[in-house]
């Protein structure tokens, strides 16, 4: 999935400003950036979720925006911070909406959709809360039901906006794991995270946004270090090695 010069403005102010990105196939993308970067306006407007002021979103030669929503998500799904709920709805309900795009308009689930919707709750680790409420749900649960969602939509780009920030560790590294097993598969993820050692341990490539813009885009060791990140995050950055990965480990400390 590439953008170019993707531009959005709200009340005459510039959030998002001629972003190019690229999310390749097969490949963890992770999107950095500080509080209010755009992160999160980016991940929405590449999902068709607002309209761009000017820029366009392919996948291959597909215009993802100019085609109707229910075509693009077969392709694309997105899963937004975490939105608590007060409506009820069963857990299973909730992860075959995702395969809503699948189906013709009138037809109600069918059992390849209900095995697909188990199989999703299954990988994103929740097969136990499939006859849950939604509404009743911690974050952390809530937040991998979304995933399931996700998965089951079985999209080629998948858009994620911090799906590790209600996590407890351990569901954390096992997200990652889903995420880089689907990249694995031949999908194109994108993930806002700002955990920047969970980007270097993860990540193959990342796009650093500050201000609404592209400020720096590459390989995790390429980016994640201190020339690049003091300045942007105001902080001072020391880079050492995984003993055993050889990726990037960060420390911070204050200016
Ligand atoms: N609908 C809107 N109306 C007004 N301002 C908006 C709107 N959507 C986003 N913004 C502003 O755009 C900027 C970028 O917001 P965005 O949520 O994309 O940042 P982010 O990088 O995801 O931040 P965070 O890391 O805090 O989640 C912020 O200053 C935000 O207040």
């Amino acid at each position: 999935m590439t953008s170019e010069r993707l531009a959005w403005s709200v009340d005459g102010r510039l959030i998002v400003d001629g972003i190019d990105c690229t999310a390749p196939p097969g490949q963890v993308t992770g999107l950095l950036g500080p509080n209010g970067s755009g992160k999160s306006t980016l991940l929405r407007l590449l999902a068709g979720v607002e309209s761009p002021d000017v820029g366009d979103v392919r996948l291959g030669r597909d215009d993802l925006l100019a085609m109707p929503r229910r075509h693009r998500a077969r392709l694309l799904a997105l899963v937004e911070q975490d939105a608590a709920t007060d409506l009820p709805l069963p857990v299973l309900d909730a992860v075959l909406l995702g395969r809503i795009p699948h189906r013709s308009l009138l037809a109600g689930d069918t059992a390849t959709d209900r095995a697909l919707a188990l199989d999703a709750l299954d990988r994103a680790g929740v097969a136990h809360l499939a006859g849950r409420d939604l509404a009743t749900l911690s974050g952390g649960e809530r937040q991998r039901v979304h995933m399931a969602r996700a998965l089951a939509q079985q999209p080629r780009v998948l858009l994620l906006d911090e799906p590790t920030n209600h996590l407890d560790v351990a569901a954390q590294l096992a997200t990652m794991r889903l995420v880089s097993e689907l990249a694995a598969d031949g999908v194109a993820v994108l993930a806002a995270l700002h955990d920047l050692n969970l980007a270097a341990s993860t990540c193959d490539h990342v796009i650093l946004l500050s201000a609404g813009r592209v400020v720096a885009a590459g390989p995790v060791t390429e980016v994640l270090v201190p020339a690049v990140l003091d300045d942007v995050y105001g902080v001072r950055t020391q880079v050492l090695t995984h003993p055993s990965t050889g990726r990037p480990v960060l420390v911070f400390g204050e200016h």
